[in-house]
């Protein structure tokens, strides 16, 4: 392996999203759908930690959900690793650690936000100072979601979701999070969109002026009115208890409701921090989530902040 750095250790923090317009085109002839995807990344964190490591690709992980996370090549950590590695022909010699506070398979781009952050954190440990236009093309080829991950912040993805225009937004947005037991898998959601829309014409997809605008201004009410997910039938076909979530937080207060992404998470935004409090404790209540989280958005991409002093 070539001499690239000498840093021993680089944790990067990195965000959840929620999509607050997912407009779904038709399927593609490559299995993907045309979207129109209006990112916003919240305030609930991973942070991968890595560490020089000799022997390969090795992927550790703590928090609640840490059960559910793979711990082989298909962590799209590791993945993200692999790739850096190959693309500069040096050896992926290293340890990451994901501590996990995003909820596994819950629509919020968890595994996304791992790979984006191993990327960073690998390049920043191997001191490669990959341009960052190429760390995004390495985001797009882990998954659709990754470059957002790496962005942060609010930005309009199109082609699958990968092609970027970071969006201004003009105040924060207060958000409850109700975490559904168990997952749902992205490609079922997707399936149950194809054979939901089966035999009629499905648009091109768009996010509509007034959306753009609401983020613009900061106004939550106005988002409210615009918030919309075409992947939430689909989601609601496969686990139709989501509907009483969504209920549940619209009458104890919530702006809005929708399903996060693919799900099974649901995201209600709420007018101030007081409001995010009692939706959350009404949805607690209801026994019709695992738990309910409170965040906040935009929230900066993924970012390196810990690097142990370098050796000498
Ligand atoms: C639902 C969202 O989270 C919304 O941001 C994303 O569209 C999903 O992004 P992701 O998890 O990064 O998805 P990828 O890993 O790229 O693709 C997983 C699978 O989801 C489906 N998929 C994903 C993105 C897209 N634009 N169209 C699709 O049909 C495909 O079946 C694909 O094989
Ligand atoms: N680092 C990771 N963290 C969590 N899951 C991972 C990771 N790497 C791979 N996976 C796999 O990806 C699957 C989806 O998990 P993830 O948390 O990314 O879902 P998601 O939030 O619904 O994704 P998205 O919103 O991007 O569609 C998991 O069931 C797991 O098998």
């Amino acid at each position: 392996m070539s001499s690239t750095g000498t840093r021993t250790g680089v944790t990067v923090r990195v965000p959840a999203k929620v999509n607050v317009r997912l407009a779904v085109g038709g399927a593609r002839p490559d299995g993907y759908h045309d979207l129109a995807n209006v990112f916003l990344a919240v305030s609930l964190y991973d942070e991968v930690t890595a560490v020089r490591s000799p022997g390969g690709v090795r992927v550790s992980c703590s928090g609640p959900d840490a059960p559910q996370v793979p711990l082989d090549s298909t962590n799209l950590a590791a993945r993200a690793a692999e790739a850096l590695a190959a693309r500069h022909g040096i050896a992926p010699d290293v340890h990451l650690h994901i501590a996990k506070d995003i909820p596994v398979a819950g629509g919020m781009a968890g595994g996304s936000a791992d790979g984006a952050a191993a990327l960073l954190a690998c390049d920043t440990l191997w001191g490669l100072s990959t341009p960052r236009d190429e760390l995004l093309a390495l985001c797009a080829e882990l998954g659709s979601d990754v470059p957002f991950s790496l962005l942060g912040g609010a930005a309009l993805g199109t082609g699958r979701g990968e092609h970027l225009t970071p969006l201004p937004v003009g105040g924060d947005f207060h958000w409850v999070f109700a975490v559904a037991d168990g997952g749902l898998s992205t490609p079922a959601v997707y399936a149950e969109f194809d054979r939901l829309t089966a035999g009629t014409a499905v648009p091109p997809p768009v996010a509509t002026p007034a959306l753009l605008e609401a983020l613009r201004t900061g106004d939550p009410t106005a988002l409210a009115a615009t918030l919309a997910n075409d992947l939430q039938p689909a989601a609601l076909s496969l686990r139709p208890s989501l509907a009483a979530t969504l209920t549940t937080g619209t009458t104890a207060g919530a702006l809005a409701a929708l399903v996060s992404g693919s799900g099974p998470t649901t995201a209600f935004l709420v007018k101030d921090p007081e409001a995010a409090q009692s939706v959350a404790t009404a949805l607690l209540q209801s026994g019709t989530c695992r738990t309910a989280r409170v965040a906040t958005s935009p929230a900066e991409g993924a970012v390196v902040v810990g690097a142990p002093p370098r050796q000498s």
